[in-house]
């Protein structure tokens, strides 16, 4: 798996401290964040892309510093955000794909069949020519997944991607992340999809409270709300 590190890594604003600097080096398969709203969980899995840039420290992605190659750490690092429809910008759904593919594969014709078979193992062939509109909220968010997925990344990042469904899509687009090859950080206020991860952090007031053993996580952060 990718080794994703922040070497005393922060965020801070002004007067406020969105991300206290944190020294961390992840390297299971599945690695889950959560924490009560603000705590800094997106602040803290968008620096492992480049989204948001520490203030202090540096993140590093297998050897390859965020801020100073951040081309090559994106090719490696995909994220997924909680709403759909922030990454979902053409017309169709095969086009979607083929959006994402552009840069890897310039003939047009093969972007179309490669952008087909991505959409094949996302369950949504038969959506291939249908407006992005027209999906279910879940559909959706298998798109958004299979888009940035299309280019095999090696890590996916994806921001509280169930937040936004129902039971019945949870449970498909959970599965379909639970089943990736790739190296997945996810972060959730589902306490089931964290407990099916292998290390999970707690963040709290703009640090990680605990780091480890799911069950013991998720068991902290229960305590720590009084709950
Ligand atoms: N660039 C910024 N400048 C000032 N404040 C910020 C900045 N980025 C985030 N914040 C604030 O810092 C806090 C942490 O934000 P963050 O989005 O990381 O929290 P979160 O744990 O992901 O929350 P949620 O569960 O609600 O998505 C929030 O109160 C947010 O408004």
């Amino acid at each position: 798996m990718p080794t994703l590190a922040l070497d005393g890594a922060g965020l801070t604003v002004g007067d406020r401290v969105v991300l206290a600097p944190t020294t961390l080096t992840l390297t299971e398969r599945r690695i889950g964040v959560i924490g009560a709203n603000g705590s800094g969980k997106s602040t803290l899995v968008r620096m492992l892309n480049g989204l948001v840039e520490p203030s202090a420290g540096r993140v590093v992605v297998d050897g390859f510093d965020v801020a100073r190659q951040g081309a090559k750490v994106r090719r490696l690092v995909a994220f997924a955000f909680t709403d759909p429809a922030a990454q979902l910008v053409m017309p169709t759904c095969v086009e979607d794909v083929e959006l994402s593919l552009r840069s890897l594969e310039r003939h047009a014709g093969a972007r179309r069949a490669r952008a087909m078979d991505v959409l094949e193992r996302f369950g949504l062939a038969d959506h291939a020519h249908d407006s992005v509109h027209s999906l279910s909220g879940g559909q959706k968010q298998l798109l958004a997944l299979a888009g940035v997925l299309a280019v095999e990344p090696a890590v996916l990042v994806a921001d509280e991607p169930t937040t936004l469904l129902d039971l019945a899509n949870t449970r498909q687009v959970a599965d379909l992340l639970f089943r990736l090859e790739q190296q997945l950080v996810l972060v959730t206020h589902d306490l089931d999809l964290a407990r099916r991860c292998e290390r999970v952090l707690v963040v709290e007031d703009a640090r990680i409270r605990y780091d480890g053993d799911p069950g013991a996580a998720v068991d902290d952060y229960v305590a720590s709300v009084g709950a």
